[in-house]
């Protein structure tokens, strides 16, 4: 596998296909398209319900301003998720609900039943996909079974959290591919795992080749889902599994029409007091791993002791946003 033809991992794939697959794909790319998932329905409902919220008036949404733990409303301009780069504003806006967040603490429009009730559902399922996906990774590394998803247990001390996002249209012209406008800086994710769902072929996702500095539009299709491997799983691993480099990018075939895009991520992510020590696994057991420029952020902890889920969670949302 590699960055000219990406990865896909079909669920109705026999067992051993779908271990092999990701073994492959997250130690090369760090993220891969997955094909038979039964989420489609749900993924449309969701994509509606966002569309809606976002219409609202500003001064609605402001009233679920995004608050220390990193609920609620983010708006345009106010979050950089590449913190390398200050100069950066990402043109969006975006709205984080955590798998434990109760109706009387979101919005009215998402408080609704029946919304409330298509939200916990669809997080509910979306953690389930994650769990699936974690105990194929476990036989992928020979480990328990439940090695991973005993780290992410559901209920009130879960830190999973779904985001919808929102880059509204802009009049902007791109000269060339070399100056296109960012839309969502450079960054790896900082969870373990994500799930990316895309919307109306509206592309502009791009993932980056590290090896060869070259970013690869992850285009975007209706019926597959867009899996990544974010930084807890470089820590869990030793740097073997690749937390994707990613960013969002005007894109170029967009130039007429609208260029408005929505997304959803939903971010899996262990239980904070989970610590981020390497796995015992005899297939990565003998592998070095080098540092490149993109792992230092998350690798830099060599000598110092090992850190929790929880705090590593601070560390990035400390660079990330702007109150
Ligand atoms: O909107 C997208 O396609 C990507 C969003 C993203 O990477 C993120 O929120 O972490
Ligand atoms: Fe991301």
């Amino acid at each position: 596998m590699s960055f000219s033809s990406f990865p896909i991992i079909d669920l109705k794939a026999d067992r051993s296909t779908i271990v092999q697959s990701l073994l492959n794909a997250c130690s090369t790319t760090g993220f891969f398209y997955l094909r038979n998932h039964n989420l489609h329905g749900a993924q449309e409902r969701m994509f509606s319900l966002a569309e809606a919220y976002f219409r609202l008036p500003l001064a609605i949404k402001e009233q679920h301003f995004i608050t220390p733990e990193d609920r609620g409303y983010i708006r345009v301009g106010q979050e950089n998720l590449d913190s390398a780069n200050i100069k950066q504003i990402d043109e969006k806006e975006a709205f984080n609900i955590y798998t434990s967040d109760k109706s009387d603490q979101l919005p009215v429009l998402f408080a609704q039943p029946n919304n409330y009730k298509l939200i916990s559902d669809f997080q509910r399922a979306c953690y389930d996909l994650c769990m699936e996906l974690l105990m194929y990774l476990a036989d992928s590394f020979e480990i328990d079974r439940d090695y991973f998803t005993s780290r992410h247990k559901w209920g009130p001390d879960s830190a999973d959290k779904l985001r919808l996002l929102h880059y509204p249209a802009t009049q902007k012209k791109i000269a060339n591919a070399e100056h296109q406008s960012i839309r969502a800086g450079a960054h790896s994710d900082y969870g373990s795992i994500t799930l990316l769902f895309q919307h109306n072929q509206k592309g502009g996702l791009e993932v980056l080749d590290r090896l060869t500095n070259i970013w690869h539009p992850i285009e975007p299709y209706e019926d597959m889902i867009v899996v990544n491997f974010g930084d807890i799983f470089e820590y869990w691993s030793n740097g073997f599994i690749k937390s994707a480099v990613h960013r969002v990018v005007m894109p170029v075939e967009h130039l007429t029409g609208s260029n408005e895009r929505f997304s959803i991520a939903y971010f899996g992510f262990p239980n904070h007091t989970t610590l981020l020590s390497p796995i015992l696994s005899k297939v990565i057991a003998d592998r070095a791993f080098e540092k490149d420029e993109h792992a230092k952020h998350v690798l830099v902890h060599n000598n110092e002791r090992i850190i929790t889920a929880g705090e590593h969670l601070r560390m990035r949302l400390n660079k990330t946003y702007k109150y």
